[in-house]
């Protein structure tokens, strides 16, 4: 049987959620010690420890059939590959930021300017849209300190927390374009069994983070203003209790507003609420 490859990144920020995800695919490997190859041991899977420029190469070349990656460093490296699965880490922005004290409003008053940057390709594509002609000054990191030293007007670079921006003495000024860690594929490559069934595996692990398990118990009477409050769940579960007019409702609730809901089923009259992470959903 074939073997796949993934490619995910040796250390850095995508590293450590890279190999929290695929563990929690029920994937075994050794994490990148000194090898930078790991076989899984339940699985036709080899994954190769990368640095994450080179990432998007070697799947567009088929030396990895699989990898995880920023979208920014796909857009920047130009390469054609599949966008497979968004996975909702690594988000950030690519933002032009430039120091405090620079008087500047619009755009087009870049027009003239330095950007130093990591990113000369994405920039350079987003200034020419604008119809801006800067000097885009391509440097290889520590991008925030270059108008401190003098070498640039202006920045562009990721940003999450803003964090580095501020305490480099910059604003941020526009934003490029935004961000997040991607499961890439060669291109047609999503027909083929092993990896659909890989990227049905990361979409379990993935449904499961965005939703919570929650056990309930109502009186009888509350419980069809309890279900118009579960929109989305087909059936809710419903068991009877040992109490007699009083029932257990199983469900599931979605992350995003979890609280609100939570607070709700409450005045409709839920008691006793245990709420439970969820490993898996397979459909
Ligand atoms: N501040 C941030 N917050 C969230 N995600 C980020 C942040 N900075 C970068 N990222 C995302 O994580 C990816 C990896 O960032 P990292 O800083 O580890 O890259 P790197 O230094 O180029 O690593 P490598 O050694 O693999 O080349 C980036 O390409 C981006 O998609
Ligand atoms: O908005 P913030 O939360 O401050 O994050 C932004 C910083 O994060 C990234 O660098 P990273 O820390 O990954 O280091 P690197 O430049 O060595 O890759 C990016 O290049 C910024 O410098
Ligand atoms: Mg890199």
């Amino acid at each position: 049987m074939k073997t796949l490859k993934i490619a995910i990144q040796k250390s850095g920020r995508l590293n450590e959620k890279s190999v929290e995800l695929l563990k929690n695919c029920g994937l075994n490997f050794e994490n990148y010690k000194s090898s930078l190859i790991s076989p899984v041991s339940n699985f036709p899977l080899e994954i190769l420890f990368l640095r994450d420029d080179d990432i998007p190469e070697y799947v567009q070349d088929g030396i990895a059939d699989l990898g995880i990656v920023g979208e920014n460093v796909i857009q920047e490296t130009e390469v054609e590959v599949s966008y497979l699965q968004k996975l909702g880490f690594g988000k950030c922005s690519l933002k032009i930021a430039v120091p405090n004290t620079l008087p500047i409003k619009n755009l087009s008053e870049l027009d003239g300017k330095s950007i130093a940057t990591t990113y000369p390709v994405i920039l350079g594509k987003f200034l020419k849209q604008k119809g801006i002609e800067s000097d885009i000054r391509t440097i290889s990191g520590s991008v925030e300190i270059s108008p401190g030293l003098g070498l640039s007007d202006a920045i562009c670079d990721l940003v999450s927390t803003g964090g580095t921006l501020k305490s480099n003495g910059l604003k941020p000024f526009a934003d490029v374009m935004s961000s997040e860690a991607v499961l890439i594929g060669r291109k047609g490559s999503e027909n083929e069994d092993l990896i659909k069934e890989l990227i049905q595996r990361v979409q379990s692990v993935l449904r499961a983070k965005e939703t919570k398990y929650v056990v309930l118990n109502v009186e009888k009477a509350h419980l069809p203003e309890i279900i118009k409050l579960l929109p989305g769940v087909k059936s809710p579960s419903v068991v009877p209790l040992a109490e007699e007019g009083w029932v257990a409702v199983h469900t599931v609730i979605p992350e995003r507003d979890f609280w609100e809901r939570i607070s709700q089923l409450k005045q409709a009259g839920a008691q006793g609420i245990v709420v439970m992470p969820i490993e898996k959903i397979i459909l």
